[in-house]
């Protein structure tokens, strides 16, 4: 199978290939019981997204008044109203359709609106990375009639001014001149499936998706996560974004203000920790942040919290404080809750390009950095960088910052990535396909 169809098929909803349509349509005849109507529900994912966002920030805008853990009922609620989805897929299935159970086909349509809704978040957050970058390649496409070395030496200025990095670019080229030839490919318009491949391949390397991708916890108590990376990157709204998240999962979550360095980010926090409704550690201005995460985690085990959030201040001028400040932190953490901290998660804004490079140099020079947050992805033409950071630095990219709402923070997802990067090229490849 294409990996484009494989994309498609894995996260937006409905039937997709014309077997599977001639498999429903037998089904459709075999029943005489007419009260279902499959090909009606086809849910285009960006109205599913439209929706969810839209309740989200209503929800948002009145945080007081509203506990986020009815999100996941609303959500649930929606999914139910689109019971016909359901009996679709039981159609598609064609292993024990009559055996499945009805919570079953609800938990497997659930998932299957989520993979959607995850979708069209990348694809709405990538619009600007995709439409320079498709823009570029369909033009490189356009102007070749075979796939020469001339076309890989422009292919590679495309996927450098994407920021994907030079050396991650190098290997990327190597490895689709091999695959072009093994594959015999002369078609260049044929090559934009084997580049989104390759993407996938080269962010994963060696590793498993399951190893890299979802933030690790602590099953025997408090999770703890510390969050670095120097001012303005967009720390304190990911915290905020990410505590609405796990609230809104039903865990029980609280935060620490421990950046008592920079004027304001304790009151910042405060503000988020409103907004979203969980309880915030703080001391004033000035005072030592071990101090305060010590205090955040004699909070959170008094209250049985699930997940502490640690915030800490990013002072990247002068690396030897930075280095003191952040094992001392950790220091505290470790002792308190063995194992952790979970993760200790570096916040980078994408739209400073290599600039960010330097930083998660830096920082994982002076502290074991487990994994990127990459805010900011929305304000970038060049959300290459996931691939630079990821297979230059070798720190996964574990979430992404896909809009300024409380709601657009995402787990990410290499294939949801390269499916938002090629969202447009797979509509139309499939056009092609059916026609
Ligand atoms: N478009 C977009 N804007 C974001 C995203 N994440 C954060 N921002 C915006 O970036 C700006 C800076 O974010 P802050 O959270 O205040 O930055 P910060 O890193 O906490 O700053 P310090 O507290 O100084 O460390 C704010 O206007 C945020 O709304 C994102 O994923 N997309």
């Amino acid at each position: 199978m294409s990996f484009f169809k494989k994309l498609k098929e894995k996260f937006v909803k409905g039937p997709e290939s014309e077997e599977e349509k001639e498999e429903q349509q037998v089904h459709e005849t075999e029943d005489s019981d007419d009260q279902e109507h499959p090909l009606e529900t086809d849910v285009d994912p960006a109205d599913t997204h439209e929706q969810d966002v839209t309740d989200l920030q209503g929800e948002t805008e009145t945080p007081e008044t509203e506990a986020p853990a009815e999100d996941g009922e609303e959500y649930a609620a929606e999914a139910d109203e689109e019971e016909p989805v359901e009996s679709t897929l039981d159609e598609k299935d064609e292993q024990g359709v009559e055996e499945s159970l009805p919570e079953d086909d609800a938990a497997e349509s659930l998932e299957e609106d989520e993979k959607a809704s995850i979708a069209s978040k990348f694809k709405m957050g990538l619009a600007k990375t995709r439409n320079s970058f498709s823009t570029k390649i369909n033009d490189l496409v356009a102007r070749y009639r075979t796939v020469d070395e001339d076309f890989f030496e422009e292919l590679e200025e495309v996927l450098i001014s994407a920021d994907v990095g030079v050396t991650t670019v190098m290997e990327m080229i190597e490895e689709l001149e091999m695959e072009v030839k093994r594959r015999n490919v002369q078609d260049p318009q044929k090559v934009k499936e084997i580049i989104s491949e390759k993407l996938v391949e080269i962010y994963y390397g060696d590793d498993r998706a399951e190893e890299i991708e979802g933030l690790n916890e602590n099953p025997d108590g408090l999770t703890i996560y510390l969050f670095v990376g120097v001012n303005g990157v967009g720390k304190t709204t990911t915290i905020g974004k990410l505590a609405h998240r796990l609230k809104s999962e039903g865990k029980n979550v609280t935060l620490a203000a421990g950046d008592t360095f920079r004027a304001g980010a304790i009151e910042q926090l405060e503000e988020w920790g409103k907004r979203v409704g969980v309880n915030v550690t703080k001391h004033s201005e000035g005072s030592d942040p071990a101090a305060v995460i010590y205090d955040g985690i004699q909070s959170a085990k008094s209250k049985n919290a699930d997940v502490l959030i640690c915030d800490t201040a990013g002072r990247l001028q002068n690396k030897v404080n930075l280095m003191n400040e952040l094992s001392k932190v950790k220091r505290v953490i470790e002792r308190e809750v063995p194992g952790a901290p979970h993760e200790v998660l570096l916040v980078l804004d994408a739209t400073t390009g290599q600039n960010a490079m330097s930083q998660a140099k830096t920082f994982s020079e002076a502290t074991d950095v487990s994994g990127i947050v990459l805010s900011k992805l929305d304000g970038t033409a060049k959300g290459g960088i996931v691939l630079a950071i990821r297979n230059e630095l070798e720190i996964p990219v574990k979430l992404v910052g896909l809009g300024e709402k409380v709601t657009d923070l995402e787990t990410f997802d290499a294939h949801a990535f390269v499916y938002g990067l090629f969202a447009d090229m797979i509509e139309e490849y499939e056009e092609e396909e059916l026609s």
